[in-house]
């Protein structure tokens, strides 16, 4: 195993433009490092930066400064065609809103991004069979629930075994069960070789994490190592506070 981080992300700022020459700043300075077989979770209050710092990671963002490496690669200064290899062959995503393909089967869905990445044969059945859902391998997404849907999204990234996984607020529209669900299959997907990196409000869920990174108004004010949802309401507290 490569002694590499998977990502490695220095000093990463951002701003938005918010017209008449002005812009605000959204990402100050940003270092996240993700290492192999690590869960790394981002929390902090609305509007702290969270999701536009894993889009950015993720290279569907552009950064103002700073460096960000996958495996040794820079996503912050990729070309295109490049940050869409990237993607395709190294990262999976897992979403609030599930970005299936509503009119391709549930079965075309979790083949599609191996196929694309030209994995020779995914385990599409093992990936469906993994999630409960192998009864369902011919429906289309919008016949299945919501948490059905979430799971149809980890069996797509468990077909392409991506090196690292993104996923924004994954249970945010489930019910707690099926949310545990979710989170139970991304933590089991950070093993060995495979990360993840999870954006969530739902302290529990962040807790499952190895590595809990916490921001407000686009700073990380601490990083906690395997702490619990107690832990980090506290730090939420105080940076609050302060
Ligand atoms: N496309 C955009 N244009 C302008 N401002 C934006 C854009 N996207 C996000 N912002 C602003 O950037 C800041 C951070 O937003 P972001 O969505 O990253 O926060 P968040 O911590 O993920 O919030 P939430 O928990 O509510 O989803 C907010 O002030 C938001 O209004």
């Amino acid at each position: 195993m490569s002694t590499e981080a998977v990502l490695n992300a220095r000093a990463v700022t951002k701003s938005y433009p918010m017209g008449r020459g002005q812009s605000v700043p959204v990402l100050r300075n940003i270092d996240v490092r993700v290492e192999h077989g690590e869960m790394v979770s981002i929390v902090g209050p609305s509007g702290s930066g969270k999701s536009t710092l894993l889009y950015c990671l993720a290279g569907l963002e552009n950064t103002d400064s700073g460096e960000i490496n996958l495996q040794g690669d820079r996503v912050d200064t990729a070309s295109p065609s490049q940050l869409a290899r990237m993607r395709r062959d190294r990262v999976g995503f897992v979403f609030q809103s599930y970005n299936l393909i509503p009119s391709l089967s549930v079965r075309e869905n979790v083949a599609l991004p191996a196929r694309l990445a030209r994995r020779s044969t995914p385990d599409v059945s093992g990936a469906l069979a993994a999630v409960g859902l192998a009864a369902h391998a011919g429906k289309r997404p919008g016949e299945l629930s919501g948490g059905q849907q979430q799971r149809v999204a980890i069996a797509r990234v468990l077909a392409a075994e991506p090196q690292l996984v993104f996923a924004d607020e994954p249970t945010g529209a489930l019910d707690t069960t099926t949310g545990w669900q979710v989170l139970d299959l991304l933590r089991g997907y950070a093993t060995d070789d495979r990360s993840v990196v999870l954006v969530t409000h739902d302290l529990d869920a962040a807790a499952r994490a190895d590595r809990t990174i916490i921001l407000r108004d686009g700073m990380v004010v601490a990083e906690l190592a395997r702490p619990t949802a107690t832990d980090i309401l506290a730090v939420l507290h105080e940076s609050t506070a302060a």
